[in-house]
């Protein structure tokens, strides 16, 4: 079953074309984020699933209702949508619970359980019912959003940015709070963000958006694993994109001749390696490379090479125990296939990325 569908949507503001023939089916009691760059249209097609602006041309169906179609459109408050903006926008002067309860009916507003059960869900402690919205953080106040927005049980929920208010220890704990709570309660929602460790941690499925148009759509392990174009696989955390000959299946390039997988490319192309395929030792085979700078996470580093005898910079992300030292001269070696692009003069007539690479 889906639980919604966007066929084709289009949408101009003046004679600026925003969103080019949008098609996306987010599937019942998942979890879809759109992720893409700022600026790239995701926000305006969450707007129109929302119901907030019409599209120009193209359907979107929630469930069995459709809600625009051929001009039509079904106002948003009949199209039972729940919405959590970018920061809360919770009503400032009054409490957890009247804001919570602003989504209830009468009955449920009077007997408290339901308030209750919406609390527990998101993760918030019963006592802070009382409290209004400057009394908590940030990330409770996004709890209470999600709680209000869950409450008169929608069909489907948007999320727009609610995170990229919080710092970086809160997000965490917040993101995997609102996604438990939303697999709790069942429900199908969307999630807009440029942030692709929020999409591809908290999503069942990553739609990524580029200059108006969703170019792969796909669960995170294949959007990361298995990116359409160099283009996308730049975007989804560090890449090391190197020129590379292909020829059998085996790509000759600097860092020593790699198994593709990818079968259908053939001649000049582009490899792509992520950093954690990268292993580094101090004596046997490989290429030789110079450590240049180690940013240290703890539970990992990110070492920046140059590798021998032509320059080029890479990136290993290596577990924060077995570091190199800086300046010191390793050797590289590649652990598992790689993917690889055509370059662009050889692809012909072929629309970008299409038959490049297998998807699971
Ligand atoms: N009401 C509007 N009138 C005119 N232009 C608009 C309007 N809304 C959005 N735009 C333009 O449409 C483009 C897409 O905007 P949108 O907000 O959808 O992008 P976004 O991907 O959500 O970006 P961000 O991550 O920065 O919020 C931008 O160039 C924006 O300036």
């Amino acid at each position: 079953m889906t639980a919604l569908t966007v066929q084709g949507v289009t949408k101009s503001f003046g004679t600026t074309r925003v969103l080019h023939g949008v098609d996306l089916d987010a599937p019942a009691r998942g979890l879809t984020a759109i992720l893409g760059p700022s600026g790239c249209g995701k926000t305006t097609l969450l707007r129109l699933i929302a119901g907030f602006a019409d599209p120009d041309t193209g359907t979107i169906t929630l469930g069995e209702q459709t809600v625009f179609a051929g001009g039509r459109s079904v106002p948003p408050q009949r199209r039972r949508i729940g919405y959590v903006p970018q920061e809360g926008a919770l009503f400032p002067h009054q409490s957890v619970a009247a804001n919570i309860a602003f989504g209830l009916s009468r009955r449920e507003r009077r007997s408290g359980h339901r308030l209750r059960e919406l609390l527990d869900l998101v993760g918030l402690d019963r006592e802070i019912a009382g409290r209004n919205p400057h009394e908590l953080s940030g990330g409770q106040q996004q709890r209470v959003a999600l709680a209000r927005a869950l409450a008169p049980e929608p069909d489907l929920v948007l999320l727009d940015e609610p995170f990229s208010a919080l710092d970086a220890r809160r997000r965490d704990d917040t993101r995997r709070a609102v996604a438990a709570a939303l697999r709790a309660a069942g429900a199908t929602a969307v999630l807009v963000t440029h942030d692709q460790a929020e999409a591809l941690s908290m999503a069942d499925q990553v739609a990524i958006m580029r200059d108006g148009r969703l170019v792969q759509i796909d669960r995170p392990a294949t959007v990361y694993r298995q990116p359409r174009d160099a283009g996308i696989a730049r975007f989804l955390g560090e890449a090391v994109l190197l020129p590379a000959d292909v020829i059998d299946g085996k790509a000759r390039c600097a860092l020593g001749t790699l198994v593709v997988r990818t079968p259908s490319v053939t001649g000049p192309a582009e490899v792509l390696v992520r950093p954690e395929q990268l292993r580094l030792r101090h004596d046997g085979d490989g290429p030789t490379a110079t450590v240049r700078e180690i940013s240290y996470y703890g539970h990992d580093a990110a070492v920046r090479l140059t590798l021998h005898p032509d320059g080029l910079p890479i990136t290993a992300r290596l577990s924060g125990t077995e570091l190199p030292e800086p300046g010191s001269e390793v050797r590289v070696t590649v652990t598992s296939d790689v993917l690889a692009y055509p370059t662009p003069d050889t692809r012909g007539s072929r629309p970008p990325g299409e038959a490049l690479v297998r998807h699971q």
